[in-house]
């Protein structure tokens, strides 16, 4: 059942006692209780997700942030390689957490990339071939919500039977077969990859969005709303986890009770586990309750007056993420999006379709089309640079097409018709960090995610702008694509075009690695290979923090893949 007050519970000591209900924590809130045995209290920051148009309508998931009802409304520190930019950083603060307000993506990345992760833990469990039960068990491919035939578009032997539901774009686009015909007259320079999700992550394919029935399938519709009335499974909303509290000694921390609170000026209360907590509260909130709780960097947490009670200094350390930017070209034709965010009757127009039967615009995500590409094997910039990403099946940068004015930074021009092709660095060498600001729970930490410090994410950002206006020099865009556009378009040399990228990057909103994943004995790390926090009893993570490094991937199919594989280790361990 659904609280919204700690004090409508029943009882005050579950099995499992899950903090945040997001990506992850939902996975784990179904599958933790589909064993009659255990029950489970998932506690959430936000509010329901219930009857919220933003996250429901593909089509309008951009206006769900930065600054909203159901987000949590971060900036980051001033970013010294992108000129001093302070940058929005939202997280999803409802019921599915991020899932509910992200772009609706889906990519779970190439085998390499588990097989690195089984690599750098020491644990083979997290392998490809061990994983891709998981990512089977999390995601079913559906039709597009207009019918039409999507054969030749993906493979089915890539897509397995889980609660997620992932279509290919419900309405075509002019641009689709454009981006498609481009790669396959290309051959291996733009290679056509029929279904991203092969394994083999390099290529450009059509866009796989977490859509089914022409709406947004989050952790919350597909796994959390269905199992609502389980009697084993409370959810308690509209409550912040401020801190955990160890009730072990000194040699042996036991973390089973935690603190919550309605507000900051509201009184404390605690419930506990008699089992485990899992703190699923993402790459920013978990770093943060788990500082606030004693558990981090002994030095940082003394200048704070925090009492240390697990010295683990990689808390909050080794953020990662991808840098986006929009290229925007200036096209001959009426038909882009453009049009639908300029006047009101033609947006009601296509909400008012979206609500009759799901279908039109409004049931698309952002972007139809996607390209996942790596630099030349011989690129100058490998002469300084080990090759980070995770292998040949592992880009180094992505391309998303949007069929109109896609707004990052620049506001969406009076007049014009546009293409987007927003380019991300997916292999980034940067790192960042998230350090508490205060004592207070309901201060924002300090994030500085620190985007392209590396000189190697701004020589792979500096290819992909060249290679996006060789994509659209190619024969199917004549016509069409008729000039580049805006300060990025308007960069002619490598120099103009890094400085140009400075004011231009923003977020694609794929913090990973706060509280990263390390073999089991290493003094590094922040959980062991089973998600258990290290010298900690009672306490496990799952959710996107724990990745040992980022993927070149959108990071909410990782995140299923990860939740759905720790529910086996838990039941593993209490059954
Ligand atoms: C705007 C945006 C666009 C994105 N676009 C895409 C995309 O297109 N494709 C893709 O694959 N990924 C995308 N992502 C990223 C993806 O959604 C995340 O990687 C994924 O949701 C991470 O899952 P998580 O479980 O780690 O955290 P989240 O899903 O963020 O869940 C964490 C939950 O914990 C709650 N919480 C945090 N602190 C507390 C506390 N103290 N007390 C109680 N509750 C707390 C939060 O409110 C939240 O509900 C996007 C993200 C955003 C924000």
């Amino acid at each position: 059942a659904l609280f919204t007050d700690v004090g409508q519970l029943s009882k005050t000591e579950y099995d499992f006692v899950i903090v945040g209900a997001g990506a992850a924590g939902n996975v784990l809130a179904s599958r933790l209780t589909e064993s009659k045995e255990f029950s489970v209290l998932v506690i959430e920051a936000g509010v329901t997700d219930q009857g919220v148009l933003g996250i429901e309508v593909p089509f309008l998931a951009p206006t769900n942030q930065p600054m909203t009802a159901v987000t949590w409304n971060f900036t980051t520190t001033p970013q010294t390689s992108l000129a001093g930019r302070v940058l929005n950083y939202p997280r999803g603060r409802v019921l599915g957490g991020s899932s509910s307000i992200n772009f609706l993506t889906y990519t779970r990345g190439s085998n390499e990339e588990y097989d690195r992760w089984a690599e750098l833990t020491g644990d083979s469990g997290w392998a490809w071939d061990n994983v891709a039960q998981f990512y089977f068990k999390s995601s079913r491919l559906v039709p597009p919500v207009d019918g039409h035939s999507t054969a030749g578009d993906f493979n089915p032997a890539d897509h397995g039977n889980g609660p997620i539901e992932v279509s290919l774009p419900g309405m075509p686009t002019e641009i689709d077969n454009r981006v498609i015909n481009t790669s396959k007259q290309s051959g291996s320079e733009f290679p056509f990859n029929i279904d991203l999700q092969s394994g083999n992550a390099v290529g450009v394919g059509l866009a796989q969005s977490t859509i089914g029935g022409g709406a947004r399938s989050s952790s919350s519709t597909a796994y959390l709303t269905p199992v609502l009335n389980r009697t084993n499974l409370d959810v308690l909303i509209q409550t912040t986890v401020t801190r955990l509290i160890s009730s072990g000694s000194s040699e042996n921390p036991i973390f089973r009770t935690v603190e919550v609170a309605a507000n900051a000026s509201s009184k404390r209360s605690t419930v506990s586990a008699k089992k485990e907590v899992i703190l699923s509260a993402g790459s920013i909130g978990t770093p943060q309750i788990l500082m606030l709780s004693g558990i981090g960097d002994q030095t940082a947490l003394k200048k704070l007056g925090i009492k240390t009670l697990l010295n683990l200094p990689d808390v909050g350390q080794n953020l990662q993420d991808h840098p986006i930017m929009s290229n925007y070209f200036l096209v001959n034709s009426n038909n882009t999006f453009d049009d639908v965010l300029r006047n009101t009757s033609i947006l009601d127009a296509d909400l008012a379709q979206w609500t009759n039967n799901r279908t039109g615009l409004f049931g698309n995500a952002p972007g139809n089309a996607v390209a996942f590409l790596r630099l030349p094997n011989n690129a100058a910039i490998f002469k300084q640079f080990k090759d980070p990403s995770a292998g040949p099946q592992s880009a180094h940068f992505e391309f998303i097409f949007a069929d109109g004015f896609a707004a990052t930074v620049q506001p969406q021009p009076a007049t014009g018709h546009f293409l987007t092709i927003n380019s991300a660095v997916v292999s980034p060498i940067s790192k960042g960090s998230v350090t508490l600001n205060s004592t207070n729970p309901f201060e924002f930490p300090i994030i500085n995610p620190n985007f392209f410090s590396s000189p190697f994410d701004q020589a792979v950002m500096l290819q992909a702008v060249k290679t996006a206006r060789s994509f659209v020099a190619a024969s199917p865009w004549a016509g069409f694509v008729q000039s580049r556009f805006g300060p990025v378009g308007d960069a002619e040399t490598d120099d103009e075009i890094i400085a140009a990228s400075k004011q231009s990057i923003v977020t694609i909103f794929h913090p990973v690695c706060t509280a990263r994943m390390s073999p089991k004995d290493a003094s590094w790390g922040v959980v062991d290979p089973q998600l258990l926090v290290k010298g900690a009893t009672g306490l496990r993570i799952v959710d996107a923090s724990i990745f040992p490094i980022i993927p070149a991937a959108h990071t909410v199919g990782p995140t299923y893949i990860v939740a759905e594989r720790a529910a086996q280790l838990i039941k593993d361990a209490w059954s």
